[in-house]
């Protein structure tokens, strides 16, 4: 049977009448080749080595809508990705934007409903001042079993035995008696209502009766009907405001983008796993709950900068190399390298310019605050409040600071991850990848979150403790509250994640103290609270002992748990407690794959 032939061996031959010289520069050819071949197998085999020791270090940030997720994830992009973060500041200007818009038609809306401008709103005053007193709410940190029955899923809120009851403008009107039947809660329910509208028909009453005959009452009467006439002109010459809506969801939202984004319309958008860009995976769709809020949002992805990228600024003082492009009392950017020519004309900025003295005039006006306090708006308390900046904000060269970026609301639908080097690292953090999971909290959402709590080096839950006093936009029936402190014992009680140390951000203590400062007390909703001092250094120990004590009740397992009171829009204070959350992720990921 004949030998193969080699084919490399033919080529390799040497040449066969090879002279001394030849064969010499042969076997230095050969050599040089041996030695470049072994430089690029180290290489390959140091890279290989680089990525098996790569960290990946995981984040997962929890909490119901608006307790601050997304915004403790744009402080970590503040202080650790700092370049990426400045250059995205500018696609915020369009979400602030939509704030303004946003709190301007609430104000719009208020009034649609109201008697304000009429002379008789101090009567309506007194009615309302008379029939409601709003009782406290149930004991969501009394910790009685019986009455917040633990849940295993975070999407489960058992049904307590005291029904919360909201009246026709939201509020919170009863509860309290947890031993009071169904039945009668209703009849009360029916009650309070009916004294609602019998108060409303007196109002229908006296708006259509004729002028007071008294001289002073007279007086009043002509001024109150100047001054109808004037918010009535406000409120026409406001009006291009409902079509600027339009058109900025329409900005933000790819025309690619099938899924809905202003929720509100019925369009429940697509189910499913979405895989977006390399960094960001999107999971899930809003839910019914969702839709009743009519709260714009778009997906935790890059897609809505994508769309905004379009309209983008080009801003040299902005873009430039790391001048802290901050914004003085006029709006304009006060970077390093002076402020640049807009390339873009953003009308919607030069409209919402245009319409910024109205539009200060209406929120300055002491009959639309009337108006907003009988109805219980408060929006300076809730989220993207920027009419107090109305000026600054609507400057055509308007360039959003840290600040702003920080305070602009952007619902969170669905689940991102985002993925990212620190710029500068801290010796423990060199070569670590983050990834820090955003999810959108309200409670249609919450289903979302179970894939992402495998593999999980640590977890940020956010419980917004201002929120005492108020509901769920989703669910009216449920106080915020309650519905934290049942989120974080079902996160607490997960055996997904019994190994995964909690960081507990008791957050928005800027507002808590400013309503404590107010004299709202805690205690009227928290009866457990009893008559400890009403001021936010006691409450926040007392807020941080109950979670606590909530933690060490539900782990399956001891844990380390670590708690902070944070106002995470406050860059100042912030910074200092992520740096500490950075620090504990990285000591407990090294102890776990034992590089310690
Ligand atoms: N004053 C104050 N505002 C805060 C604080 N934390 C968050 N906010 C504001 O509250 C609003 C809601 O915060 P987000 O970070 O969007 O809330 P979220 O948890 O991501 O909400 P979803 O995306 O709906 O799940 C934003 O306008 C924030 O600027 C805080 O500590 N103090
Ligand atoms: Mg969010």
């Amino acid at each position: 049977m004949p030998v193969p032939v080699d084919p490399l061996e033919e080529v390799l031959k040497p040449p066969p009448e090879e002279s001394p010289e030849e064969r010499l520069l042969r076997l230095q050819r050969e050599e040089q080749a041996r030695q470049v071949s072994a430089a690029i197998d180290a290489t390959i085999k140091a890279e290989r080595n680089a990525c098996r020791k790569k960290r990946i270090v995981r984040l997962l940030l929890l909490g119901q809508s608006e307790s601050g997720k997304s915004t403790t994830l744009r402080q970590f992009q503040r202080l650790y990705t700092p370049t990426a973060f400045r250059e995205e500041r500018i696609l915020w200007r369009s979400v602030i934007q939509l704030n303004i818009v946003r709190s301007i038609r609430t104000i719009l809306d208020a009034l649609l409903t109201s008697s304000t401008t009429s002379l008789h709103s101090s009567f309506r005053s007194r009615s309302r001042s008379v029939s409601r007193n709003p009782p406290p709410l149930p004991d969501v940190l009394g910790v009685a079993e019986e009455e917040i029955p633990s849940s295993s899923s975070p999407r489960h809120h058992p049904h307590r035995s005291g029904a919360t009851i909201i009246d026709s403008d939201g509020d919170v009107d009863s509860d309290l008696d947890l031993n009071q039947s169904p039945a009668s809660a209703s009849r009360s329910t029916l009650a309070t209502r009916h004294r609602h509208r019998h108060s409303d028909t007196q109002m229908h009453l006296d708006r259509d009766c004729s002028p007071p005959r008294q001289n002073n009452n007279y007086y009043h009467y002509h001024k109150s009907s100047y001054q109808r006439q004037h918010i009535r002109a406000l409120k026409s010459r406001l009006s291009p405001i409902r079509d600027i809506e339009q058109r900025l969801i329409g900005q933000l939202v790819p025309p690619d983008e099938e899924e809905a984004t202003h929720l509100g319309n019925g369009n429940l958008g697509g189910n499913g796993i979405h895989y977006t860009t390399s960094t960001s995976m999107v999971v899930g769709s809003p839910g019914r709950g969702d839709i009743a809020q009519g709260e714009v949002f778009v997906r935790p992805t890059t897609m809505w900068r994508g769309a905004l990228a379009r309209a983008r600024v080009t801003h040299p003082a902005f873009f430039g190399d790391g001048g802290s492009a901050s914004s003085d009392s006029s709006g304009e950017s006060t970077g390093s390298g002076g402020v640049g020519s807009l390339e873009y004309s953003d009308d919607i900025q030069e409209t919402l310019n245009a319409l910024c003295a109205d539009m200060i005039q209406l929120w300055e006006d002491p009959n639309v605050r009337g108006v907003l306090k009988r109805q219980k708006i408060k929006l300076e308390e809730g989220s993207g409040f920027f009419l107090n900046d109305l000026k600054r904000v609507t400057s055509p060269k308007f360039i959003p600071s840290d600040d702003d970026v920080l305070k602009a609301r952007l619902k969170t639908v669905g689940v991102a991850e985002y993925r990212f080097e620190m710029e500068v690292p801290m010796s423990r953090d060199t070569g670590t990848e983050w990834r820090i999971v955003d999810v959108g909290g309200s409670r249609s959402q919450v289903i979302t979150w179970v894939p992402f709590f495998d593999d999980v080096d640590a977890i940020i839950f956010l419980a917004p403790i201002s929120s005492f006093d108020q509901v769920l936009t989703e669910d009216r029936t449920v106080n915020r509250l309650e519905d934290s402190v049942l989120l974080w014992k079902a996160v607490c009680s997960n055996k997904l994640l019994a190994n995964v140390d909690l960081v507990l951000f008791l957050n928005k203590c800027d507002i808590l103290d400013h309503k404590l400062r107010s004299g709202i007390r805690l205690s009227k909703y928290v009866r457990s609270y009893a008559d400890r001092e009403n001021n936010l250094d006691t409450v926040s120990k007392y807020m941080r002992s109950k979670f606590g004590a909530i933690q060490r009740e539900h782990s399956p397992i001891p844990r380390k748990f670590y708690a902070f009171c944070t106002s995470v829009t406050d860059t100042a204070t912030t910074a200092g407690i992520i740096a500490s959350v950075r620090d504990m992720v990285i000591r407990q990921y090294l102890r776990q794959s034992k590089f310690l």
